[in-house]
């Protein structure tokens, strides 16, 4: 996996601290301008409230930009102007003050003093998490053995669950591939193999998930992996849906999984030095500067964090995290102001609607990415306690039927296209009473990782029962939506289990509905339960649509 470019972010942050400072002087001539033209007899409430305005913005950039003074500066002269504003419009400043605050603002251009470059040091420590990796990019793997048949139906299973899979028959082969290509994400080694591992000098920049395969399992073999560095030795033969899911969990666990942290700004300069901030640390961060966005935003990002300005121009930021709150699925959801307000009565009643935390502008680099981090972390542990299935991964049966009302409510307002498949694994009650449940359990969780890898992010899938799977795709007809789950059905149809030596395959029965039928949940639900019974009914192994007479034919022709 590659590494973050830190180099970059830290010249794109010093590009940035550049720019700020380039349009800092006409900012503070256009201030110096305004205050000016403020007279004693006939105060102008606009342009006091857009003098306050630009001090608060100034007070929330100047120190992240390396000016804190500045900031300090810009805060106690927007207080003044707030004092006036919120003063009896009769009240008469006196000339004299005017031109003290002029002055004073005149003043801010003398603030020059730099504060020690910002702590990168600090966002270096904090752990590096790759942020490539949601990007649902295909992940490779080679499979290094001598064992023909090892090599090809491996690979194949591999590829089922969408690896781009190599095959390497011997040490010199994997060498010269590995001067010649990028290394892969995971590499699956046959400790038949013979010479691999002592000339083999690339493994030492290999970064990825190393797998050895051994017939039997002994301390010998085990002893052997380890000197190797693998990160785990599997009996052969082995389910290549195990082997994904192995692979998968392990580079998740290297750092594939960043947090997502959403930044809603509308200081474009500020929200982007945020950005590159958080991803220095491994995160993943965007900048939403548009509110109306909000809800779209956070559904297609799914954020785990939030980091909201107070005042935007022309929405409040409080308003924008009750909204936040009025979807269920969102309740849980860290928000955190970030707000150069220092007033802490407002800040109290910012906290009172809806968010979690009130970090006051400037704040340091290292501090950001600590409270980001710390809440997106204990976001994450919770979300998956309270939300996903323990064996899959996937999301219970509460938390599907909320997505789909969520969805669905989505879908209505863009006018787009929804669907649902419901799906069950065919006689699923002979795989437990012939091979045992923990062989069931494996199968379940093949699927859900087929399920997993093959459907696009932005579809929702959810354990709905025990061996019967929800699925709520955006932006699908139901005919699009067939297509994609017959793929996952053929795929699965594919897999080959393996009990002591027996092997067995399984199939599944989907039911597909689509918002054209009905679009209120319960009746889509109806619609595909109807239709996945349909299925079952003309003799399994099959997807049909909502309101379609699939032909029966005998099952497993
Ligand atoms: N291994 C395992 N089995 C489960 C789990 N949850 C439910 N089951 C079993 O799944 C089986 C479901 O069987 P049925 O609903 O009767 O139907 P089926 O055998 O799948 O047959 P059709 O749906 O008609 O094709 C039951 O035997 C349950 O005990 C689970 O988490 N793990």
């Amino acid at each position: 996996m590659s590494q973050i470019d830190r180099e970059a972010i830290e010249r794109e942050l010093a590009r940035l601290k550049q720019a700020y400072r380039q349009t800092l002087d006409d900012e503070l001539n256009a201030l110096s301008t305004q205050a000016r033209a403020l007279v004693p007899e006939a105060l102008d409430r606009v342009a006091l409230a857009s003098l306050r305005d630009r001090l608060h913005r100034l007070s929330g950039s100047g120190g992240t930009f390396g000016l804190p003074q500045l900031s300090d500066a810009a805060r106690r002269l927007e207080t003044r102007v707030k004092a006036w504003l919120e003063a009896d419009t009769q009240t008469v400043v006196p000339m004299e003050t005017l031109t003290e605050f002029a002055a004073a603002i005149d003043a801010m251009a003398d603030i020059t003093a730099e504060q020690p470059a910002s702590s990168s040091a600090a966002m270096r420590s904090q752990a590096a998490r790759s942020p490539e990796a949601a990007t649902g990019q295909r992940r490779s793997v080679w499979i290094l053995s001598p064992d023909p048949v090892l090599r090809e139906d491996l690979g194949n299973a591999l590829q089922q669950f969408d690896y781009r899979v190599k095959r390497l028959d011997s040490p010199a082969d994997a060498d010269a591939d590995a001067d010649a290509d990028n290394l892969p994400d995971a590499l699956i080694v046959d400790a038949e193999l013979d010479g691999f591992g002592d000339e083999s000098r690339w493994l030492a920049r290999f970064s990825g998930v190393l797998v050895v395969l051994t017939g039997t399992m002994n301390f010998e073999t085990c002893l052997s992996a380890a000197w190797m560095g693998a990160d785990a030795v599997l009996q052969h033969p082995v389910d290549a849906s195990e082997l994904a899911s192995r692979i998968d969990a392990m580079l998740r666990e290297r750092g594939d999984q960043a947090y997502r942290v959403l930044i809603v700004d509308d200081d474009l300069a500020l929200a982007e030095h945020y950005r590159l901030v958080l991803a220095a640390a491994g995160m993943r961060a965007e900048v939403l500067s548009e509110p109306t966005e909000i809800v779209e935003r956070v559904a297609g990002f799914r954020p785990e964090l939030i980091l909201l300005d107070v005042d935007l121009s022309g929405y409040a930021g409080p308003d924008l995290a009750t909204i936040i709150r009025y979807y269920d699925e969102w309740v849980g959801l860290p928000i955190v102001y970030l707000s150069a307000e220092t007033d802490h009565a407002r800040q109290i009643e910012a906290l009172s609607r809806g968010a979690d935390d009130f970090l006051v502008k400037p704040i340091s680099d290292a501090q950001l990415v600590a409270v980001v981090s710390v809440r997106a972390y204990r976001f994450r542990q919770l979300a998956e306690l309270m939300y996903l299935d323990s064996l899959t991964g996937l999301y219970k049966h509460g938390p599907i039927k909320d997505a789909l009302n969520a969805e669905l409510t989505r879908a209505r307002r863009k006018r787009d296209s929804l669907s649902v498949a419901m799906i069950d694994i065919d006689h699923f009650k002979r795989v437990n009473d012939t091979y045992g449940h923990a062989q069931g359990d494996r199968v379940i969780r093949a699927l859900a990782h087929l399920l997993k890898q093959r459907l696009r992010q932005s579809d929702r899938i959810g354990r709905y029962g025990g061996e019967e799977f929800l699925v709520i795709m955006p932006a699908s007809r139901a005919d699009e939506a067939r297509l994609a789950i017959d793929d996952v059905r053929r795929r699965f149809a594919a897999l080959q289990f393996h009990h002591d030596s027996q092997v067995f395959t399984c199939t599944l029965s989907a039911g597909v509905a689509d918002i054209a039928g009905d679009d209120a949940p319960q009746a889509m639900l109806v619609a595909a339960d109807a239709a996945l019974y349909a299925a079952k009914a003309a003799g399994r192994d099959r997807v049909v649509l909502a309101g379609e007479v699939p032909d029966a034919h005998e099952e497993g022709s």
